[in-house]
């Protein structure tokens, strides 16, 4: 069983299962029984609902949860937008390079004067599609050193966030209860869901990857073949519990309440200030919900015979596009696993994808790439885009070809991931330029060197 965060004990306790129905009540009575929107709801509460779907989107589709909150997220004052210059907002504007070379970053810079919080900290590094047709993603890194202000929270229109943290673990409060994601955990902070971001720890410096999902949501893969269990196993999946908090003014003038609201709609970012605090969530009950999952949960499958198989093995949620089987964004992981192919290259084969494949190391190396300085090291990122030419560098090519083919574990103490799209992503100018850690020569150092293993026409 491999290491998981679970072993380390846990500030909060959660619900669990993936995609199920729950309810949960801070304050005993809460919760209506047996409807949504009472005369008066219980103990003097507003209900709000919150649509994750459309009201008319199929059964098995259909995603809302009720709140039961002490005011209604309704009771503030006209969004204005945030004039102050920010960096996660500026790269969403920044004109996309659509390019078709393989691209490796160096390890993107912490914060080290913890000049940023979480939502300032994100940075857009490509992207493709718009969050007003709800159609595309946005794949970010971000680096904060410092907690949100105590009195702020944010939301986001344009998206559903799967945060994949590397280094820092982050204590995230949302409107349905309160989760720690930390290295290895990921989480998903879905559309329009409420949420401050503390940093755990002394040392205050949070760093990782993002991917917004402006349309649909995110579901466990299909199994087929594999049956009723595997990868990422609904169970595994843990749930806020609902959490409160007592501070509201009477009046907006009541200015020891002032609580500052920002939400990211269409990219551009706003902010209101209100006299309640938007974790005034007392009892929830629904489907649509903040969740994380422990990657060391994930019950890898692989070849016991022959042949390397597919990365969408390693999926662990996926979100589909319209057409079948073909996702907008999958998240896959490689974590350490057994490797037993007989008479197999091994590591990834030599390919050209249809996908677009954005990498990111959480810990350790990869099977496939050389670590070091210049190579593909945590904190960093490649991307292969739509039909971009990839595979093991000549070093682990070589390697691979010539090694003794009994099993082996790849991957300890590792984990690599990515999100791969239907979609061609465009790189932001912050991407490719202002961050300065896209690598010279990736392709030089990479594949310059391949060998030629054909011995001539006549020698065959
Ligand atoms: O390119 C990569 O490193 C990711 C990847 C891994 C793998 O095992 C098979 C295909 C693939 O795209
Ligand atoms: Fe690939």
């Amino acid at each position: 069983m491999p290491v998981t965060n679970f072993s380390i004990p846990e500030k909060y306790e959660y619900l669990v299962g993936f995609d199920s129905y729950h309810q949960s009540e801070a304050h005993p009575g809460a919760l209506p029984l047996a409807q949504n929107s009472p005369q008066k709801p219980p103990l003097g509460l507003y209900a709000e609902k919150l649509s994750g779907t459309a009201f008319t989107a199929p059964r098995h589709e259909n995603k809302q949860t009720w709140l039961y909150r002490i005011l209604p997220s309704c009771a503030h004052p006209p969004f204005e937008p945030v004039t102050a210059h920010n960096e996660a907002v500026e790269t969403q504007h920044e004109k996309k390079h659509y390019i078709p070379n393989q691209l490796r970053w160096d390890p993107f810079d912490h914060d080290e004067h913890a000049e940023h919080d979480f939502v300032d900290g994100l940075k857009l590094v490509a992207g493709a599609g718009d969050p007003t047709l709800k159609q595309g993603i946005g794949i970010y890194v971000y680096a904060c050193g410092r907690d949100m202000n105590e009195k702020e929270a944010y939301y986001s229109a344009d998206g559903d966030l799967l945060l994949v943290p590397q280094e820092g673990g982050l204590d995230i409060r949302t409107e349905f209860g309160r989760m720690v994601v930390r290295p290895m955990e990921i989480a998903v902070l879905p559309r329009g869901v409420k949420y401050r971001v503390e940093i755990i720890g002394d040392s205050k410096k949070a760093r990782g990857y993002a991917l917004e999902l402006y349309q649909g949501h995110f579901q466990l893969p299909e199994l087929g073949p594999i049956g009723s269990n595997g990868l990422a196993n609904a169970r595994d999946f843990q749930v806020p519990k609902a959490d409160f908090e007592e501070d509201y003014g009477a009046t907006a003038q009541e200015g020891k309440n002032e609580w500052r609201v920002k939400v990211k709609f269409n990219n551009g970012l706003y902010e209101t200030v209100q006299r309640h605090s938007p974790f005034d969530v007392v009892a929830w009950h629904g489907n649509y919900y903040p969740f994380k999952y422990d990657l060391g949960r994930f019950n890898t499958i692989g070849t016991i015979s022959y042949d390397h198989p597919d990365p969408s093995i390693f999926t662990v949620l996926t979100a589909p596009s319209e057409k079948v089987g073909t996702a907008v964004a999958d998240f896959v992981i490689f974590p350490p696993r057994w490797l037993v192919g007989e008479d197999t290259f091994r590591p990834p084969w030599y390919h050209r994808n249809t996908m677009s494949e954005f990498m990111g190391l959480i810990q350790g190396g990869y099977d496939a790439k050389k670590g070091g300085k210049g190579g593909f090291v945590p904190g960093g990122a490649s991307l292969h885009n739509v039909m971009s030419g990839h595979g093991p560098d000549r070093d682990s090519y070589e390697g691979a070809r010539e090694a003794e083919l009994k099993p082996q574990k790849v991957g300890e103490g590792s984990c690599a991931f990515m999100f791969e799209s239907c979609l061609m992503v465009g790189v932001t100018e912050w991407g490719l330029r202002r961050c300065r850690k896209v690598q010279g020569g990736y392709n030089k150092h990479s594949w310059e060197g391949v060998e030629v293993h054909w011995k001539g026409r006549n020698s065959q």
